[in-house]
Formats: structure tokens, C-alpha cells, sequence
């Protein structure tokens, strides 16, 4: 893997895909950042050695593949500098976005005309080289860069590629599918300290079950029916706990998340068309902690 490769946002699924790249063996002479804020650039810098600029133009010349990992709202910025770069002819590069709900098509139609585009919905488990990431090319999209965009991602997680209209189920399921998990972890060690445990003592029981049960579930061939079956004993402890997550309707809740999260996806581009122009919208209320 020598192609050179820029990251435009060096933020937290910026930072999981420069760490699992590395941690993969890409030389850090070939991968550069692309990070507006200071402070984050400073910080990646120490932590990983990799270069990192601030100036859009400059970074993405020699880079055959170019992902773009900004929120939603910075992506025309970040597509007007982008537009004016000169990709040398010769390099066909490729735009890879990793921004939730942002179609291909409104890549497309603001880089030069017939750019390939590619757009992808990760996850971050790619710090640790397990990602999810589903890919879906855009109308120039060449089936050479389609295959180096899958060869990339796949050496930081698995890929599936798919077309463009599912990615705001795909992003349901696995795009903010971790943050699920963590807020089951996060109830199950509340549960356990109620129940008398210490918080380090419920964090270490509760977070290697997740990580046995996650490696049970990919590793063993079994069906989640049939491993949660094999767990419940007739009577049991397990059959107590399971009745009184069906009579809380968990099932009921996680499938309103999943369309309550597809549907924010589906709504992103318009959203941010929106916003962009001045008529800002307010939002849902976030607390504190999670504006960032
Ligand atoms: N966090 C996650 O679990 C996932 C995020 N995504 C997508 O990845 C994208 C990034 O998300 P996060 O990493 O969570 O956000 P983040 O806020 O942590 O990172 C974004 C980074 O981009 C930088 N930035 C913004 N405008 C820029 C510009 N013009 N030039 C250079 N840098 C710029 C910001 O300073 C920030 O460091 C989003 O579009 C999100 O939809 C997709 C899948 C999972
Ligand atoms: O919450 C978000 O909007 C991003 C997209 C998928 C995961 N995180």
C-alpha cells in the first residue's frame, strides 16, 4: 500500500481511520491530515508523527485517495477548496467521504465535472481495527478505485459494499450502532453497583462479557437466538432478566432508534442545504457533555 492518502478532518472517525491505517502496517510518510484546529493537529502530531496541515490545497497534491471525515455541515467548505485542486490528471483521485447522509451526488456535482466519488459509513471500532464499513461508489467511480478504497478500509475492519439508498439503514445499524452498546454497557454497570458491586469491578465484568459475547457472536457461526438460548436456562436466572427487557419493550426501542437514526440521515443533506443558507433550524436539545 504505497498510494499516498489525505484525511481531511482529523476529529475522532479522522483519528480512528489515520490509527487503524498505521496500525496496519500504511507508512506514515504516505498518509497526511488535513485539520483546521490547531489544538487537534498538535495533538496528532505527537501521538502519530504524521503530517498535518491546515491548508486543503496543498496536502491533497500526490494523494490518490482522499477522504473526507468533517461533520456534515463542513463538507461544502471543505468541496469548494477541494473543487479548485488539481489532482494532476494522471493520479485519478478519488474523493472518499466517510460523512453521514451526505449523497454522492452532491460531490459530484461540486467537484469538477466527472470526479469520482465514494462514499462509505464507518464506525469507530476502525481504532482498533474492527470497523464496519460499508461502501457505496459514486457515478464515476472507477472499479479500480472502488477496489483500493475496499483494500484500504479492509485493512482497518470489515467492508460490505452497498448501494447508496440503504446507507441510511446501514448507518442505523452499524454507523452509530457502537454508541447503542456502550449506553447497554453503561446500564449494566449502573445495574451492577446497585446491586453492590464496586463501578471498577462492574466495568471489568460487564465490558469482557461484551467483548466474549461480540467474539461468541462473529466467531462461533451460532445465530443470536441460539446463543442467547444457550444461556437461558428453564426457569432460570437469564429467563428473569430476558422477561423483563421484552416487558420494557427493548425490542420496541431499538428498532424506533434505528429509524429515528436513518431518518436524521436521510434528512442531513437537506438539513445542512438549509442551515447553509441561513435558515438555520434548531435542532433536537443536546445535552452538555455531547456538544462538542
Ligand atoms: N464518530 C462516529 O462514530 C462516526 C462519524 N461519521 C462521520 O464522520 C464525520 C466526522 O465525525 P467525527 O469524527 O465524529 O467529528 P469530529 O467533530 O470529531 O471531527 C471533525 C474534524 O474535522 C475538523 N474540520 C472541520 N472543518 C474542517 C475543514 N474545513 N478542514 C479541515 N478540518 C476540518 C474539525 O476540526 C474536527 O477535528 C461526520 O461527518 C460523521 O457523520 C461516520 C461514522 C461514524
Ligand atoms: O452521530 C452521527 O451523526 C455519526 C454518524 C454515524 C455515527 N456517528
Amino acid at each position: 500500500m504505497t498510494e499516498r492518502v489525505a484525511i481531511i478532518g482529523g476529529g475522532k472517525i479522522g483519528e480512528a481511520l489515520l490509527a487503524g491505517l498505521i496500525s496496519a502496517g500504511k507508512p506514515v510518510k504516505d498518509l497526511v491530515v488535513i485539520e483546521r484546529s490547531p489544538e487537534r493537529s498538535a495533538e496528532l502530531v505527537d501521538d502519530y508523527g504524521v503530517r498535518v496541515s491546515d491548508d486543503i490545497t496543498d496536502a491533497v497534491e500526490g494523494a490518490r485517495v482522499v477522504f473526507i471525515a468533517v461533520k456534515p455541515d463542513a463538507v461544502d467548505t471543505v468541496l469548494q477548496k477541494l473543487s479548485v485542486t488539481d489532482d494532476d490528471g494522471e493520479l485519478e483521485r478519488v474523493t472518499v467521504s466517510l460523512v453521514a447522509g451526505i449523497p454522492t451526488s452532491r460531490y459530484e456535482a461540486a467537484l469538477q465535472a466527472g470526479s469520482p466519488v465514494i462514499r462509505v459509513m464507518p464506525n469507530t471500532p476502525m481504532l482498533v481495527n474492527e470497523a464496519m464499513s460499508a461502501v457505496s461508489p459514486g457515478r464515476y467511480a472507477e472499479d479500480d478505485q472502488v477496489a483500493l478504497t475496499v483494500r484500504l478500509l479492509e485493512s482497518v475492519g470489515k467492508v460490505m459494499v452497498v448501494p447508496e439508498k440503504q446507507m441510511d439503514a446501514v448507518t442505523a445499524i452499524s454507523g452509530s450502532g457502537p454508541a447503542y452498546f456502550f449506553l447497554m454497557v453503561e446500564a449494566m454497570i449502573d445495574a451492577g453497583v446497585a446491586l453492590g458491586l464496586t463501578r471498577p469491578q462492574a466495568s471489568e465484568l460487564a465490558v469482557q462479557t461484551v467483548k466474549g459475547a461480540g467474539l461468541l457472536l462473529s466467531e462461533s457461526g451460532l445465530s443470536p437466538v441460539e446463543l442467547r438460548a444457550a444461556v437461558t436456562s428453564p426457569a432460570g436466572t437469564t429467563a428473569a432478566a430476558l422477561r423483563e427487557f421484552e416487558r420494557a419493550g427493548l425490542r420496541h426501542a431499538v428498532n424506533e432508534a434505528a429509524f429515528a437514526c436513518a431518518e436524521v440521515s436521510a434528512k442531513t443533506a437537506r438539513r445542512v442545504e438549509v442551515e447553509g443558507s441561513g435558515q438555520g433550524v434548531q435542532r433536537g436539545v443536546e445535552t452538555a457533555s455531547e456538544q462538542q
